[in-house]
């Protein structure tokens, strides 16, 4: 039978090896293109990565380098018995790996393998301290997240650790946000879970929540991130109430509405005001032809209803004003939601005494930082034994915190974003001077209406 090329040869009149020679010029020119966009790729990569990120980049080399050799040592090859060959004598014995992928990042590498026959998620579990050992990680962590492959996150730098800047401050402590240029629609980032990814929330799409957590536990800073970014929003009104006057110090000039009562009857006068919006909100529901308000706008504003020190409240002395700041909190807590109001409350203990059930149930985004009792703990997060550290655990370090949030409502442990105090009144400057003052920095007042 004629050869293709011998034929070619005879009809153009060219020889084989020319022939061959421009058959595949354009190949070697596509696969020069395809490692030239690879290694343009990878050097804009290495150039766009910080300092930690290019450890781990270095890190994800050597592993894809070294994968051959390590893999059957740590039990992660098959070895298919020999066949024999077309000779009859038996070839060689052919070994198969799993094929890798590795992606790096700031923590350390992802590395997502396909399965083989004997080669499942338990293999790798087995092998884990053995990869942990030669690719010098901290931790690993195995999941199957679809069957046919498996996924090893190696970390070389541990997530809760490790501290997250606030995305609304450059490096130098200045703001890095203009006000009014967030939207209630924009997630608010939280932190980072320990996995590294990130626990935002969403204003507009969430309901209430609270911040609890002993003193020095990283709570303020958490409450400043929640404060701060509620000020910058142009569609939201920031209204706090706060006995001690420490989480609404930096935001007294410029919030909607403040006061650092110490009486649970004044603070009760600015949540009535609170429903009385609501009700004034309810003949929106007939125009828009809607039963819960999800639009906002500077005109038709997201309320953002922050308690600091709440047990300040439900755990006063006098009974009667007490019942009357519950009932309204409760009022606010069950029905507010859908007409655009977030309730968050603050509290040092979360307990049974401090909130009551039925409020508790109304605040579905939960951050807990430590904690002084389970029980406290534990009724926030009745399932959360399940955890192996708990918020009331001595060892959990200022800033961290068990959070669940609509999006996420099975509890996880999160690095908080740091968001310090100072910070905050360098945004309220901003605030200011681009005509957000509301009213002057406070003499002995302690209750202001807002301009
Ligand atoms: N997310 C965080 N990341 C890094 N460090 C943090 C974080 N949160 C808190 N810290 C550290 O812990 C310290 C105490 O935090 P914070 O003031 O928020 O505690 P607190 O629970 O509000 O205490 P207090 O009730 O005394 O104000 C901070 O000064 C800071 O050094």
């Amino acid at each position: 039978m004629t050869e293709p090329l011998t034929l070619l040869h005879q009809i153009a009149g060219l020889d084989p090896a020319t022939v061959t020679l421009q058959l595949l010029t354009p190949f070697a020119t596509l696969g020069g293109a395809v490692v030239t966009c690879r290694t343009f790729y990878t050097e804009v990569r290495w150039l766009r990565a910080d300092a930690e990120t290019r450890v781990s980049l270095e890190q994800s080399r050597r592993i894809r380098r070294t994968w051959r050799l390590l893999a059957p040592q740590v039990g992660l090859a098959v070895t298919e018995p020999a066949r024999p060959g077309r000779d009859g004598r038996p070839a060689e014995p052919k070994v198969r790996l799993p094929r890798i992928k590795v992606h790096a990042d700031e923590f350390g590498v992802t590395v997502t393998a396909t399965t083989l026959p004997t080669i499942g998620r338990e293999a790798w579990q087995d092998a884990a301290d053995d990869l942990r050992n030669a690719w010098g990680m901290q931790r690993m962590k195995i999941s199957q997240p679809k069957p046919g492959s498996v996924v090893v996150r190696g970390f070389r730098r541990e997530p809760l650790d490790t501290p997250l800047p606030s995305p609304l401050v450059r490096d130098d402590g200045a703001p890095a946000v203009e006000p009014g240029s967030l939207s209630c629609r924009d997630d608010v980032l939280l932190g980072q879970d320990e996995d590294g990814h990130p626990v935002r929330l969403n204003l507009a799409a969430g309901a209430h929540g609270l911040i609890a957590g002993v003193t020095r536990s990283g709570k303020s800073v958490t409450v400043n991130t929640l404060l701060a970014h509620a000020s910058l929003m142009r569609d939201v009104r920031l209204v706090v109430i706060d006995p001690n006057l420490a989480a609404a110090a930096p935001w007294w000039i410029t919030a909607h509405r403040v006061s650092d009562t110490t009486h649970p009857d004044q603070a009760s006068e600015l949540l009535a005001e609170i429903r009385e919006e609501m009700h004034r909100r309810e003949n929106l529901f007939w125009t828009a032809r809607t039963d819960k308000i999800t639009e906002f706008s500077p005109e038709l504003p997201l309320l953002v209803v922050v308690i600091d020190e709440v047990a300040h409240y439900t755990r006063h002395t006098d009974r009667k004003a007490r019942e009357r700041f519950e009932a309204h909190l409760l009022a606010i807590a069950s029905q507010g939601a859908k007409y655009g109001v977030r309730l968050w409350l603050i509290t040092q203990k979360p307990s049974a005494e401090v909130l009551t059930t039925a409020l508790r149930t109304n605040l579905s985004t939960r951050i807990c930082h430590r904690v002084d009792t389970t029980e406290d703990y534990l009724h926030l997060f009745p399932d959360g034994r399940d955890l192996d550290i708990t918020a009331a655990d001595r060892t959990l370090p200022p800033g961290v915190a068990i959070t669940s949030t609509p999006g996420t409502p099975t509890p996880v442990r999160m690095r908080a974003v740091h968001l310090p105090t100072e910070a905050c009144w360098r945004i309220n400057d901003t605030l200011t001077t681009t005509g957000h003052q509301v009213r002057p920095l406070p003499g002995t007042t302690d209750f202001t209406k807002a301009a």
